[in-house]
């Protein structure tokens, strides 16, 4: 018989983008009416790089909650090569800070002061083995004559496996995979490697991006994979494995700047996060695994309670808006103006 209703522990969110000021307020509470918590990304400009920049950031997501959502940002570091362990100790101690975030400089959005080196990070490294503070890491190498798509695999080869071997005990979450070689990587490292993965790389392959026209608004770093990387991406999800759990990278972008001859990189899916997570678990047959990957799996890797509360979803067909407001413009949120087929009915304490 079909799954009509899904009733779920409340889940969080791993890996999330806030990003700041007026558009705060018109972001949190598409997270926040479904997610209990988020793991938020520090790449603002400029980057949240000390604990009194983490803390100030945590109380404007709190300050732009509307009343009513019970809703816990946890707060993230971006590591620079002059990070230092101190500065590593005092966000720890803060009880807000949960990760150190590592991007290769250049790679992504917003990582221009990201590492040139990982071996500028070593001492930082060290703290964060100490505290049990894990690394969040976009693993893309960025040496220009990389094809793109081969970018995460060579990380894997380059920086992750030296930085296992040199750091076996330091917990790291590989985020937002695409490929094989990336769940294959993680599957087989480990206890204290993990990996979030998004609802798009779930739902989608490059051809959805490139086949028949280009679809910025699917176009997100790293970039979506070839079809046998999505189905191994939709297996080690449903695998029931606890190193794989909820991230959803949604990183939300006004219109113009992803509509233009040069296009910024980043998918908006918090919009209908958990119903998307749904739809790909519904295709792939294993509705009963989604509940550990979106809200077992994330909190105890960081070492926190899982939530009580409930969510429930119903199979329901919906029309996605063709956007939401997003500062003074507009944001195209994925799945715009096409239908979404869970819908959440409701959180219960
Ligand atoms: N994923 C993206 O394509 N973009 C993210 C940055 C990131 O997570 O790499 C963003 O901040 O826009
Ligand atoms: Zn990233
Ligand atoms: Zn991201």
């Amino acid at each position: 018989m079909t799954v009509q209703t899904l009733t779920l522990t409340r889940p969080d969110d791993w890996h999330l983008h806030l990003r700041d000021g007026k558009v705060l307020s018109q972001l949190v509470a598409h997270t926040a009416n479904t997610f209990r918590r988020a793991i938020v990304m520090p790449n603002l400009k400029p980057p949240v790089t000390t604990t009194q920049a983490a803390l100030a950031y945590r109380q404007r997501i709190i300050d732009s909650l509307p009343a009513g959502l019970d809703f816990e940002p946890l707060m993230t570091l971006y590591l620079t090569d002059t990070l230092s362990s101190d500065e590593i100790r005092l966000a720890h101690a803060s009880g807000h800070v949960h990760a150190v975030k590592y991007y290769p400089a250049g790679a992504t959005t917003n990582s221009d002061s990201g590492i040139t080196a990982i071996e500028n990070a070593f001492p930082a490294l060290e703290t964060m083995v100490e505290l049990g503070m894990p690394l969040l890491v976009h693993g893309e190498v960025t040496d220009s004559h990389v094809d793109i798509f081969d970018r995460e695999k060579a990380f894997i080869e380059q920086t992750l496996l030296p930085l296992c071997a040199r750091f076996p005990t330091l917990k790291m979450v590989f985020e937002h995979i695409t490929t094989a070689d990336a769940a294959e990587f993680v599957t087989g490292a480990s206890d204290n490697v993990a990996a979030t993965i998004t609802p798009q790389h779930l739902l989608y392959n490059r051809n959805h991006l490139l086949v028949g026209g280009v679809r910025p608004h699917l176009y997100c770093l790293p970039v979506l994979k070839r079809n046998t990387h999505q189905s191994a991406l939709i297996a080690a999800a449903t695998s029931g494995n606890k190193k794989f759990f909820l991230g959803t990278d949604s990183a939300p972008h006004a219109r113009p700047g992803k509509e233009t001859a040069c296009g910024c990189a980043g998918c908006f899916s918090a919009h209908a996060a958990l119903e998307l997570y749904a739809e790909a678990f519904d295709q792939a047959g294993a509705l009963d695994k989604l509940e550990a990957f979106a809200s077992f799996y994330g909190p105890d890797f960081y070492g926190l309670q899982r939530n009580t509360d409930t969510i429930t979803l119903h199979r329901e067909s919906w029309n996605v808006p063709a956007h939401y407001p997003f500062d003074d413009s507009t944001l195209v949120p994925l799945r715009a103006g096409e239908q979404i087929h869970w819908r959440i009915k409701g959180v219960t304490a």
